[in-house]
């Protein structure tokens, strides 16, 4: 399987990290220098740089550019401040504060020496950014193995999961590429993902470089689709999956997933083992970020609401397992998610390279 040549995160070894500013895309393509871990931490905020293991691999780099400015014995305070900006970046995406979390266990292994630990905190950042990737081809093939071979079928998918999202290949379409690779997908709908339209400006992109038939709807297109029997699976990410099987996605994966039920489509998730917050045991208890007003009443300069009124602008929801058939992990399927199940997965996991003790100490809650 090629993988594709997008490169969203890229370490330069003069000791910067060099990231494609996704806000541009399509149209244009700018990169952005960082050299600081505040950098790092406001091209996460400002969306330079999103997907939920993109943000955990930038956050690691992050950490990396922080112990490089670090002078003299003292180094390990300005490192752990960093952590904690960087952890206040954006709020769901537990891959985030998974990432942090191996970070911090390199310092603390690294404590008592007298320089900060720069070579081996880049090496487990590469190892992040790196093993995503791999991890993305594992799953690109278990989720392809859950489509039918007999009855090639369209597929619809939610938000950007792409080489953009990820440290390559992508999660749902990680699967999508994958699946098509083998001949079981015939078209891919794409969701327009308002307000930033990461399935417009990312997702249609993504396929279209690859040739991959892609067609873009606006998101209420959704069950008009599904009613008309041309979408088979629908295949999305996942920001943090809990204990008990419940998905935090991209706003709008719950309507679909409730569409989907009604409509009789499948729902896959995709996911590495990184996603999965253990010690939370349900989907209300997941941080949901909300952003700025002006997402809903500005595009661009130009004003298209009120200024004054409400805005409710949630970036994510939760989807209940419930409405899940699957969720494809590096490690294996759990079909028909629920808590006995997803704690079935993550313990394989266990004594291996991927690390579930997640620390609550960087999270920070959006406030009430
Ligand atoms: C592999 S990416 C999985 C999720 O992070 C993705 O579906 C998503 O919701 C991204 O949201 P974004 O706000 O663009 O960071």
């Amino acid at each position: 399987m090629s993988v594709p040549s997008i490169t969203p995160i890229r370490w330069c070894d003069d000791g910067h990290l060099e990231l494609l500013d996704q806000r541009a895309l399509p149209d244009r393509h700018l990169t952005l220098d960082v050299t600081s871990a505040d950098g790092a931490a406001e091209a996460i905020r400002a969306m330079v740089v999103r997907g939920a293991p993109a943000i955990g691999i930038t956050a690691a780099y992050g950490v990396v550019l922080a112990a490089l400015k670090q002078r003299g014995s003292d180094w390990q305070p300005g490192v752990e401040a960093a952590i904690t900006i960087l952890a206040a970046s954006r709020p769901t995406a537990v891959n985030l504060f998974w990432a942090l979390e191996r970070m911090h266990q390199v310092i603390a292994i690294h404590r008592h020496e007298e320089v900060a630990p720069v070579t081996a905190l880049l090496e487990a950042a590469r190892t992040i950014h790196r093993q995503d990737l791999d991890d993305n081809l594992t799953m690109g093939e278990l989720g392809a193995d859950l489509i039918s071979r007999e009855a090639p079928c369209a597929v619809m998918t939610h938000c950007n999961t792409g080489a953009l999202a990820t440290g390559g290949h992508g999660t749902a379409l990680g699967v999508i590429r994958s699946a098509w690779s083998r001949g079981l997908i015939t078209h891919v709908h794409a969701n327009e993902t308002r307000p930033w339209l990461q399935g417009a400006r990312l997702t249609a992109w993504e396929l279209d470089q690859e040739g991959i038939p892609v067609t873009l709807a606006v998101d209420s297109a959704a069950s008009l689709l599904m009613a008309q029997g041309k979408v088979g699976w629908l295949i999305v990410g996942a920001d943090r999956i809990a204990a008990n099987g419940d998905v935090a996605n991209k706003i709008g994966t719950l309507a679909l997933a409730v569409q989907a039920r009604y409509f009789g489509v499948k729902v896959m998730v995709v996911a590495p083992s990184s996603t999965f917050d253990l010690e939370v045991a349900s989907g209300d208890a997941i941080p949901i970020e909300t952003r700025d007003a002006r997402e809903l009443t500005h595009q661009g300069e130009r004003v298209v609401a009120p200024e004054k009124i409400n805005i409710y602008n949630p970036v994510f929801d939760v989807t209940p397992a419930s409405l899940i058939d699957a969720i494809v992990c590096e490690r294996g399927v759990i079909e028909h998610p629920d808590h006995a199940g997803v704690v079935r997965m993550i313990e394989t996991c266990r004594g291996t390279e991927v690390c579930h003790n997640l620390s609550r100490t960087y999270e920070r809650k959006d406030p009430e």
